[in-house]
């Protein structure tokens, strides 16, 4: 049965600031450094054959540490960046006005083709990230790929093989540097196709990473 690890990057300079980022980018901090490390030291033992990562500077840096420590090389998947999130990113979340934390809240609150202007609905980040996803049917038999991504991007892709809808992903913690993994069954007697093994693991971090929103 193939595997596949979900790994959202490491603490950035930005989610320690809590600015928004989707795809405009910022380095990852000391923490986020050591939290990739982590995932390396958790990961190195599970015969990961590829690490795949969203082209962003936050995974490509996370992806490096990983692949490092599997012995693997990277390919770089742009269907696997975070949402774009227009004209609100590079902006602090406390700065939001009414009407912009409106268009935010759209995204969550159940709008599939609700947007930031400028940016992109979770319909269409459901299908970019599914399609990134189904890439890894076509690997070689045998073969353990783990992605690295964003945060409402793997939330997204959890969330619809959960059988909810992609604004489900705010229910859903995904913290810097976890680690979930989904299963692709071909079973007839259980549900066929991809299936929710784990979500969010962080127990490889000494300090568990906060999100934007506890901060
Ligand atoms: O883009 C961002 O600001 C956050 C949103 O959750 O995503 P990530 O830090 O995982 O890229």
């Amino acid at each position: 049965m193939l595997q596949v690890y979900l790994v959202r990057h490491g603490e950035t300079q930005w989610n320690a600031e809590r600015r928004i980022q989707g795809q405009s980018d910022s380095p990852l901090t000391a923490t986020g450094e050591r939290q990739a490390m982590l995932v390396g030291a958790r990961v190195r033992t599970l015969g990961i054959t590829h690490v795949i990562s969203s082209d962003l500077g936050r995974t490509r840096r996370t992806a490096e540490i990983i692949a490092d420590a599997c012995g693997c090389d990277i390919t770089f998947d742009a269907r696997l960046r975070e949402l774009d999130m227009g004209v609100l990113e590079k902006r602090h979340i406390d700065s939001l006005t009414p009407e912009e934390e409106g268009w935010r809240r759209r995204l969550v609150d159940g709008t599939a083709d609700g947007r930031i202007p400028g940016g992109e609905s979770m319909r269409e980040l459901g299908e970019r990230v599914h399609a990134a996803l189904a890439s890894c049917l076509a690997l070689p038999a045998g073969s353990r790929p783990l992605l690295v991504s964003h945060g409402i991007a793997l939330g997204c892709l959890v969330s619809t093989i959960l059988g909810l809808p992609a604004w489900a992903e705010r229910r859903l913690r995904l913290r810097n540097c976890s680690v979930s993994r989904v299963d692709y069954q071909e079973s007839l007697w259980l549900a066929p196709g991809w299936v929710v093994e784990t979500a969010g693991d962080v127990s490889h971090l000494d300090v568990p990473a906060l999100d934007e929103l506890q901060r």
